[in-house]
């Protein structure tokens, strides 16, 4: 895989440097000052190759849909049904679909990295058990920090031309481990501190869901399409814009990882799956009944708006369709779990609520997004902790965090750093007396 990149990777240097001599003057698009002011919705100014997103479609990886990943890459040999995410993680950072000896390669290579020091759980462990299971998991992240590689050789004096090497290396490892650091957190917080061993015969997800406590197969095969399908969802996402734009400071892959699942833990991003869960728990509770009807669910969800909340897990920055994550999950449900009252009410809540925010006329996109499924589906196996869920979210964006920090490096992006303005400065522009734009 590394060999393959590497000549990918130098093919894709030379070619973006032509592209850039010929037409690096072109003028792309404009900039108005509502983007300016508003979360710069819309502006492209990031290059990420491992996904690209459309807002009518959903995500591809590579070029691929989600429905095409689920049948052309390589399953877990015992029957497997889902997709094998060290599949997708080989396709995003070489560009091609492995084989299934390919994919156990890479299975193979983070076992053998996997081993996760001692200091780690005890950092852990320093931290009180009412804390985040998001902040255990970034202090894990830091902790694991220690082993880099790419911190060691740039403090040695590496030429350039050589960082991806050292940051390749520091990636691989740290994906090996966060299965190992995501599964002690969970057992030390909610299983009485009694943690499991890897098994070596497993795929990574198998083993993630092994070591939480999880041995049913399809639980297995949910953790292999919930870390497939969380993995990328292109650049300017918060937790992969930040850890992209930590690591153009050079600072390592555990701190820009780390940094990136800072972002993830808010909850406009990856915490709204957890956020989802707790807000059907209590509309469960204020309505007496673990099953509510349609018209139920509505005075909820009018209740929510009422109370100045969003209702998590519906709208989207980018996308303005039904996200095809939601939708591969749905048919997850509807194959191993078409009875389930949860599973079941989160599809009733995907028929109420759309009308309702297209009604507020006010919001972008009234459809669900990927977190408004995931949790349900995780109670169905008893996982019913919902403050854990984003650590698994966590988890699978290493994979497309990773493999675009490993290309960054390789082609020597720079330090990124835009131009901000003062109101001040706005409104002497607006005024005809100044400039807005830097040199
Ligand atoms: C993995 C992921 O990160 S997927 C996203 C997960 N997040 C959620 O599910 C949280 C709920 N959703 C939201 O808060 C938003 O839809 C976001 C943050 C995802 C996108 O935000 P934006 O791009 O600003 O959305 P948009 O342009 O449609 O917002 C316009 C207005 O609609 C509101 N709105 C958008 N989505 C919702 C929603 N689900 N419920 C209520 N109001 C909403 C916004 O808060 C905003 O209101 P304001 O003008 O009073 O401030
Ligand atoms: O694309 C976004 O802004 C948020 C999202 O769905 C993700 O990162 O998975």
């Amino acid at each position: 895989m590394k060999e393959r990149f590497k000549e990918k990777a130098d093919a894709a240097s030379a070619e973006i440097k032509n592209i850039l001599k010929e037409h690096g003057n072109k003028v792309a698009g404009e900039v108005t000052l509502s983007q300016i002011y508003q979360g710069m919705r819309g502006i492209t100014g990031l290059v990420t190759e491992t996904s690209l997103l459309d807002s009518q479609e959903g995500i591809r990886f590579r070029g691929y849909s989600i429905p095409e990943l689920q049948q052309k890459l390589p399953k877990f040999p015992d029957g497997g049904e889902q997709p094998l995410p060290e599949g997708l993680f080989y396709l995003m950072l070489t560009g091609d679909l492995p084989d299934a000896e390919m994919a156990e390669s890479v299975t193979d290579n983070w076992m053998r990295r996997s081993h996760v020091p001692n200091h780690v759980f005890d950092a852990i462990d320093a931290l009180p058990l009412h804390t985040h299971p998001m902040t255990m998991f970034v202090v894990g992240v830091m902790a694991l920090q220690t082993e880099s590689t790419f911190a060691k050789q740039y403090g040695e004096g590496i030429n350039k031309k050589d960082y991806w090497d050292p940051v390749y290396d520091d990636a691989m490892t740290l994906i090996a481990r966060l299965p190992r650091v995501a599964a002690y957190i969970y057992r030390r917080k909610y299983k009485n501190n009694e943690h499991i061993h890897p098994n070596g015969l497993l795929d990574w997800s198998g083993n993630l869901a092994h070591m939480l406590g999880y041995e049913d197969k399809g639980f297995m095969e949910l953790m292999r399409l919930y870390m497939t399908i969380h993995a990328d969802h292109e650049g300017g996402n918060v937790s992969a814009h930040t850890t992209h734009l930590v690591g153009s400071a050079l600072s390592d892959p555990y701190l820009a990882y780390a940094a990136g699942m800072n972002g993830l833990a808010g909850p406009l991003h990856g915490l709204a799956n957890q956020e989802v869960i707790k807000w059907i728990f209590e509309m469960q509770e204020a309505l007496g009944t673990d099953a509510p009807d349609k018209v139920q669910i509505a005075d909820y969800v009018k209740k929510t708006l009422e109370e100045g909340k969003v209702v998590p897990g519906y709208g989207h920055a980018v996308l303005r369709k039904t996200d095809p994550r939601f939708t591969a999950q749905m048919e997850f449900g509807k194959k191993h779990m078409p009875d389930d009252k949860l599973v079941n009410t989160v599809w009733n809540i995907y028929e109420v609520v759309p009308p309702i925010l297209q009604s507020l006329g006010k919001v972008k996109n009234p459809w669900p997004n990927v977190d408004s499924h995931s949790g349900a589906l995780l109670v169905h196996y008893g996982m019913v902790e919902y403050e854990y869920y984003t650590v698994l979210f966590a988890v699978s964006r290493a994979l497309g965090v990773m493999a675009s920090l490993i290309w960054d490096r390789a082609l020597g992006f720079p330090l990124e750093r835009p131009k901000s303005v003062t109101t001040k400065l706005v409104k002497q522009w607006l005024d005809g007396k100044d400039n807005i734009w830097g040199d």
